[in-house]
Protein backbone atom coordinates (compact mmCIF):
# COMPACT_ATOMS: atom_id res chain seq x y z
CA UNK A 1 0.00 0.00 0.00
CA UNK A 2 1.16 3.53 -0.67
CA UNK A 3 0.21 6.93 -0.16
CA UNK A 4 0.46 9.40 2.30
CA UNK A 5 -1.44 8.83 6.08
CA UNK A 6 -4.21 11.48 5.10
CA UNK A 7 -4.78 9.99 1.55
CA UNK A 8 -5.22 6.38 2.94
CA UNK A 9 -7.78 7.40 5.63
CA UNK A 10 -9.78 9.83 3.63
CA UNK A 11 -13.46 8.09 3.11
CA UNK A 12 -15.18 8.23 -0.60
CA UNK A 13 -18.37 10.20 0.37
CA UNK A 14 -20.84 8.01 -1.05
CA UNK A 15 -19.47 4.60 -0.25
CA UNK A 16 -18.25 5.25 3.11
CA UNK A 17 -14.85 3.22 2.72
CA UNK A 18 -11.36 4.64 3.02
CA UNK A 19 -7.49 3.02 1.00
CA UNK A 20 -6.35 1.86 4.35
CA UNK A 21 -9.98 -0.28 4.95
CA UNK A 22 -10.00 -1.91 1.43
CA UNK A 23 -5.91 -3.78 2.86
CA UNK A 24 -4.79 -3.27 -1.32
CA UNK A 25 -7.70 -4.80 -2.85
CA UNK A 26 -7.45 -4.70 -6.58
CA UNK A 27 -10.80 -6.93 -7.16
CA UNK A 28 -13.96 -5.94 -6.22
CA UNK A 29 -17.57 -8.37 -6.38
CA UNK A 30 -20.09 -6.22 -7.01
CA UNK A 31 -23.95 -7.57 -6.64
CA UNK A 32 -26.05 -4.89 -7.20
CA UNK A 33 -28.28 -6.00 -3.71
CA UNK A 34 -26.70 -5.22 -0.27
CA UNK A 35 -28.54 -8.22 1.08
CA UNK A 36 -26.70 -10.16 -1.52
CA UNK A 37 -23.08 -8.76 0.12
CA UNK A 38 -22.82 -11.20 2.79
CA UNK A 39 -24.11 -14.63 0.94
CA UNK A 40 -21.23 -14.25 -1.41
CA UNK A 41 -18.33 -12.90 1.27
CA UNK A 42 -19.04 -16.59 3.03
CA UNK A 43 -17.32 -17.91 0.11
CA UNK A 44 -14.32 -16.12 0.51
CA UNK A 45 -11.57 -16.36 3.45
CA UNK A 46 -11.76 -14.11 6.89
CA UNK A 47 -14.61 -11.86 5.65
CA UNK A 48 -15.50 -9.06 7.82
CA UNK A 49 -18.03 -6.41 7.35
CA UNK A 50 -16.30 -2.82 6.47
CA UNK A 51 -19.20 -0.73 6.68
CA UNK A 52 -22.72 0.59 4.60
CA UNK A 53 -23.44 4.00 3.21
CA UNK A 54 -26.59 4.51 1.58
CA UNK A 55 -26.84 1.75 -1.39
CA UNK A 56 -23.13 0.47 -0.55
CA UNK A 57 -22.48 -2.25 1.70
CA UNK A 58 -19.46 -4.00 1.89
CA UNK A 59 -17.28 -6.36 2.80
CA UNK A 60 -13.56 -7.31 2.78
CA UNK A 61 -12.82 -11.03 2.28
CA UNK A 62 -9.74 -13.22 0.60
CA UNK A 63 -9.58 -15.92 -1.98
CA UNK A 64 -5.94 -17.51 -0.54
CA UNK A 65 -3.90 -15.15 0.42
CA UNK A 66 -5.86 -12.07 -2.72
CA UNK A 67 -7.72 -9.31 -0.70
CA UNK A 68 -11.10 -9.14 -2.12
CA UNK A 69 -13.88 -6.17 -1.73
CA UNK A 70 -17.47 -7.16 -2.04
CA UNK A 71 -19.67 -3.75 -1.83
CA UNK A 72 -23.02 -3.78 -3.50
CA UNK A 73 -24.20 -0.78 -6.29
CA UNK A 74 -27.51 -0.65 -5.60
CA UNK A 75 -30.22 -0.98 -8.91
CA UNK A 76 -29.46 1.09 -11.92
CA UNK A 77 -26.54 2.79 -13.43
CA UNK A 78 -26.14 5.94 -11.67
CA UNK A 79 -25.52 4.11 -8.44
CA UNK A 80 -23.02 1.79 -10.49
CA UNK A 81 -21.08 4.51 -11.99
CA UNK A 82 -20.64 6.58 -8.62
CA UNK A 83 -19.52 2.54 -7.24
CA UNK A 84 -16.64 2.66 -9.92
CA UNK A 85 -15.39 6.02 -9.97
CA UNK A 86 -14.74 6.10 -5.66
CA UNK A 87 -13.34 2.53 -5.56
CA UNK A 88 -10.92 3.38 -8.36
CA UNK A 89 -9.74 6.21 -6.45
CA UNK A 90 -8.94 3.69 -3.45
CA UNK A 91 -7.11 1.06 -5.91
CA UNK A 92 -9.75 -1.29 -7.19
CA UNK A 93 -8.35 -2.32 -10.70
CA UNK A 94 -10.90 -5.26 -11.39
CA UNK A 95 -14.76 -4.82 -11.08
CA UNK A 96 -17.00 -8.10 -11.24
CA UNK A 97 -20.37 -7.02 -11.69
CA UNK A 98 -22.51 -10.58 -9.62
CA UNK A 99 -25.86 -9.79 -10.80
CA UNK A 100 -29.19 -11.68 -11.09
CA UNK A 101 -31.07 -11.28 -14.96
CA UNK A 102 -34.30 -12.35 -16.92
CA UNK A 103 -33.32 -14.89 -19.99
CA UNK A 104 -35.19 -13.50 -23.24
CA UNK A 105 -33.79 -16.40 -25.01
CA UNK A 106 -35.55 -19.79 -24.47
CA UNK A 107 -32.77 -21.83 -24.70
CA UNK A 108 -31.87 -20.09 -21.57
CA UNK A 109 -32.96 -22.06 -17.92
CA UNK A 110 -33.96 -20.65 -14.47
CA UNK A 111 -30.64 -21.01 -12.45
CA UNK A 112 -28.08 -20.75 -15.61
CA UNK A 113 -25.26 -18.31 -15.45
CA UNK A 114 -24.68 -15.76 -18.24
CA UNK A 115 -21.26 -14.15 -19.12
CA UNK A 116 -21.80 -10.74 -20.95
CA UNK A 117 -19.30 -10.23 -23.84
CA UNK A 118 -20.84 -6.61 -24.56
CA UNK A 119 -24.06 -4.73 -23.18
CA UNK A 120 -26.60 -2.58 -24.75
CA UNK A 121 -26.43 0.77 -23.41
CA UNK A 122 -30.42 1.03 -22.69
CA UNK A 123 -29.66 3.58 -19.93
CA UNK A 124 -28.34 6.95 -19.50
CA UNK A 125 -25.65 7.22 -17.40
CA UNK A 126 -22.90 5.97 -19.65
CA UNK A 127 -23.75 8.86 -21.82
CA UNK A 128 -21.91 11.05 -19.90
CA UNK A 129 -19.05 9.48 -19.89
CA UNK A 130 -18.78 8.55 -24.02
CA UNK A 131 -20.62 9.12 -26.73
CA UNK A 132 -23.94 6.18 -28.11
CA UNK A 133 -21.39 5.32 -30.62
CA UNK A 134 -18.26 3.73 -28.10
CA UNK A 135 -18.91 0.27 -27.47
CA UNK A 136 -19.66 -1.36 -23.86
CA UNK A 137 -17.31 -4.38 -23.66
CA UNK A 138 -15.70 -6.00 -20.58
CA UNK A 139 -12.19 -7.42 -20.35
CA UNK A 140 -11.52 -9.99 -22.76
CA UNK A 141 -9.28 -11.50 -19.67
CA UNK A 142 -11.79 -11.37 -17.02
CA UNK A 143 -14.15 -12.35 -19.20
CA UNK A 144 -12.26 -15.63 -20.26
CA UNK A 145 -11.20 -16.49 -16.71
CA UNK A 146 -15.58 -16.60 -15.81
CA UNK A 147 -15.77 -18.86 -18.74
CA UNK A 148 -12.37 -21.06 -18.18
CA UNK A 149 -13.69 -21.05 -14.04
CA UNK A 150 -17.62 -21.96 -15.02
CA UNK A 151 -16.09 -25.24 -16.99
CA UNK A 152 -13.66 -25.96 -14.32
CA UNK A 153 -17.09 -26.21 -11.83
CA UNK A 154 -19.33 -27.50 -14.59
CA UNK A 155 -21.65 -24.66 -13.87
CA UNK A 156 -23.81 -24.30 -16.53
CA UNK A 157 -23.40 -20.68 -18.58
CA UNK A 158 -24.18 -18.64 -21.55
CA UNK A 159 -22.14 -15.83 -23.30
CA UNK A 160 -23.31 -12.92 -24.89
CA UNK A 161 -24.63 -9.66 -24.98
CA UNK A 162 -27.02 -8.32 -22.78
CA UNK A 163 -29.21 -5.66 -22.47
CA UNK A 164 -29.00 -2.68 -19.47
CA UNK A 165 -32.01 -0.80 -19.53
CA UNK A 166 -33.00 2.32 -16.99
CA UNK A 167 -36.27 0.53 -16.11
CA UNK A 168 -37.59 -3.08 -14.81
CA UNK A 169 -40.84 -2.38 -16.00
CA UNK A 170 -41.13 -0.32 -19.51
CA UNK A 171 -37.25 -0.84 -21.11
CA UNK A 172 -37.45 -4.68 -20.02
CA UNK A 173 -41.04 -4.65 -22.03
CA UNK A 174 -43.22 -5.24 -18.57
CA UNK A 175 -47.08 -4.96 -18.71
CA UNK A 176 -47.41 -5.78 -15.23
CA UNK A 177 -46.42 -2.38 -13.79
CA UNK A 178 -48.67 -0.36 -11.51
CA UNK A 179 -50.11 1.05 -15.32
CA UNK A 180 -49.73 -1.27 -17.44
CA UNK A 181 -48.56 1.31 -20.16
CA UNK A 182 -45.60 0.23 -21.92
CA UNK A 183 -44.36 3.34 -24.47
CA UNK A 184 -44.35 2.92 -28.10
CA UNK A 185 -40.61 3.28 -28.14
CA UNK A 186 -40.53 0.10 -26.20
CA UNK A 187 -43.43 -2.23 -27.64
CA UNK A 188 -42.06 -4.94 -29.34
CA UNK A 189 -38.56 -4.05 -28.36
CA UNK A 190 -38.39 -7.82 -25.78
CA UNK A 191 -38.95 -9.83 -29.67
CA UNK A 192 -36.72 -7.29 -31.50
CA UNK A 193 -33.75 -8.01 -28.96
CA UNK A 194 -34.29 -11.54 -28.93
CA UNK A 195 -34.37 -11.69 -32.91
CA UNK A 196 -30.55 -9.48 -32.66
CA UNK A 197 -29.46 -12.20 -30.50
CA UNK A 198 -29.49 -10.47 -27.01
CA UNK A 199 -29.83 -12.71 -23.99
CA UNK A 200 -31.11 -11.25 -21.15
CA UNK A 201 -32.20 -7.98 -19.52
CA UNK A 202 -30.51 -6.34 -16.23
CA UNK A 203 -29.58 -2.50 -15.73
CA UNK A 204 -26.04 -2.10 -14.64
CA UNK A 205 -23.67 -3.99 -17.05
CA UNK A 206 -23.65 -1.32 -19.68
CA UNK A 207 -22.45 1.72 -17.25
CA UNK A 208 -20.01 -0.66 -15.56
CA UNK A 209 -17.86 -1.46 -18.77
CA UNK A 210 -18.37 2.05 -20.35
CA UNK A 211 -16.91 3.71 -17.01
CA UNK A 212 -14.48 1.05 -16.45
CA UNK A 213 -12.63 1.39 -20.11
CA UNK A 214 -13.08 5.17 -20.26
CA UNK A 215 -10.97 5.63 -17.37
CA UNK A 216 -8.44 2.31 -18.07
CA UNK A 217 -10.07 -0.16 -15.69
CA UNK A 218 -11.21 -3.44 -16.48
CA UNK A 219 -14.80 -4.87 -15.71
CA UNK A 220 -16.76 -8.21 -16.44
CA UNK A 221 -20.42 -9.26 -15.85
CA UNK A 222 -21.68 -12.09 -14.57
CA UNK A 223 -25.41 -12.47 -14.17
CA UNK A 224 -27.56 -15.94 -12.81
CA UNK A 225 -30.77 -16.16 -14.81
CA UNK A 226 -34.08 -15.45 -12.10
CA UNK A 227 -36.56 -14.53 -14.84
CA UNK A 228 -37.79 -16.57 -18.00
CA UNK A 229 -39.16 -13.27 -20.04
CA UNK A 230 -40.02 -15.73 -23.49
CA UNK A 231 -42.72 -17.77 -20.82
CA UNK A 232 -43.57 -14.29 -17.91
CA UNK A 233 -42.90 -11.63 -16.36
CA UNK A 234 -42.01 -13.04 -13.15
CA UNK A 235 -39.13 -13.08 -11.11
CA UNK A 236 -38.85 -16.57 -9.61
CA UNK A 237 -36.75 -16.14 -6.09
CA UNK A 238 -37.19 -19.81 -5.55
CA UNK A 239 -33.54 -20.19 -7.53
CA UNK A 240 -31.83 -17.19 -5.91
CA UNK A 241 -30.01 -18.79 -2.88
CA UNK A 242 -28.78 -21.37 -5.98
CA UNK A 243 -27.85 -18.41 -8.11
CA UNK A 244 -26.03 -16.92 -5.20
CA UNK A 245 -24.17 -19.83 -4.68
CA UNK A 246 -23.01 -20.66 -8.42
CA UNK A 247 -22.42 -16.47 -8.64
CA UNK A 248 -19.55 -16.74 -5.67
CA UNK A 249 -18.27 -20.51 -6.43
CA UNK A 250 -17.50 -18.70 -10.30
CA UNK A 251 -16.06 -15.58 -8.77
CA UNK A 252 -13.77 -17.15 -6.05
CA UNK A 253 -12.10 -19.41 -8.75
CA UNK A 254 -11.88 -16.54 -11.13
CA UNK A 255 -9.96 -14.04 -9.01
CA UNK A 256 -7.53 -17.55 -8.70
CA UNK A 257 -7.14 -17.85 -12.19
CA UNK A 258 -6.55 -14.08 -12.98
CA UNK A 259 -3.85 -13.69 -10.34
CA UNK A 260 -1.99 -16.79 -12.00
CA UNK A 261 -1.82 -14.97 -15.54
CA UNK A 262 -1.04 -11.46 -14.30
O1 LIG B 1 -29.77 -8.39 -8.64
P1 LIG B 1 -29.06 -7.15 -9.12
O2 LIG B 1 -27.58 -7.28 -9.12
O3 LIG B 1 -29.53 -5.91 -8.39
O4 LIG B 1 -29.45 -6.97 -10.68
C1 LIG B 1 -30.74 -6.91 -11.22
O5 LIG B 1 -31.78 -6.79 -10.27
C2 LIG B 1 -32.26 -5.44 -10.19
C3 LIG B 1 -33.70 -5.39 -10.63
O6 LIG B 1 -34.48 -6.28 -9.92
C4 LIG B 1 -31.35 -4.64 -11.11
O7 LIG B 1 -30.30 -4.11 -10.36
C5 LIG B 1 -30.91 -5.68 -12.09
O8 LIG B 1 -29.78 -5.40 -12.84
O1 LIG C 1 -36.03 -9.70 -15.33
C1 LIG C 1 -35.12 -9.23 -14.64
C2 LIG C 1 -34.58 -9.94 -13.55
C3 LIG C 1 -33.60 -9.35 -12.80
N1 LIG C 1 -33.16 -8.12 -13.14
C4 LIG C 1 -33.66 -7.44 -14.19
O2 LIG C 1 -33.25 -6.31 -14.45
N2 LIG C 1 -34.63 -8.01 -14.91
Amino acid sequence: MTGTTADMKAIQYHIGLSKQMLCGAKYAFLPGDPGRVEPISKYLDNSSVLTQHREYRSVLGYVDSIPVLVMSTGIGAPSTGIAVEELARLGITHFLRLGTTGAIQPHVRLGDLIISEGAVRLEGTSGHYAPIEYPAVPSLILTQKLVDSSRLQSISYHTGICCSSDSFWPGQERYDSFSGFVPRRFQGSLEEWRRLGVLNFEMESSALFTIARTIGMHAASLCGVIALRTEGESVQQDVYAQVIERLALVARVMVRLHNEYI
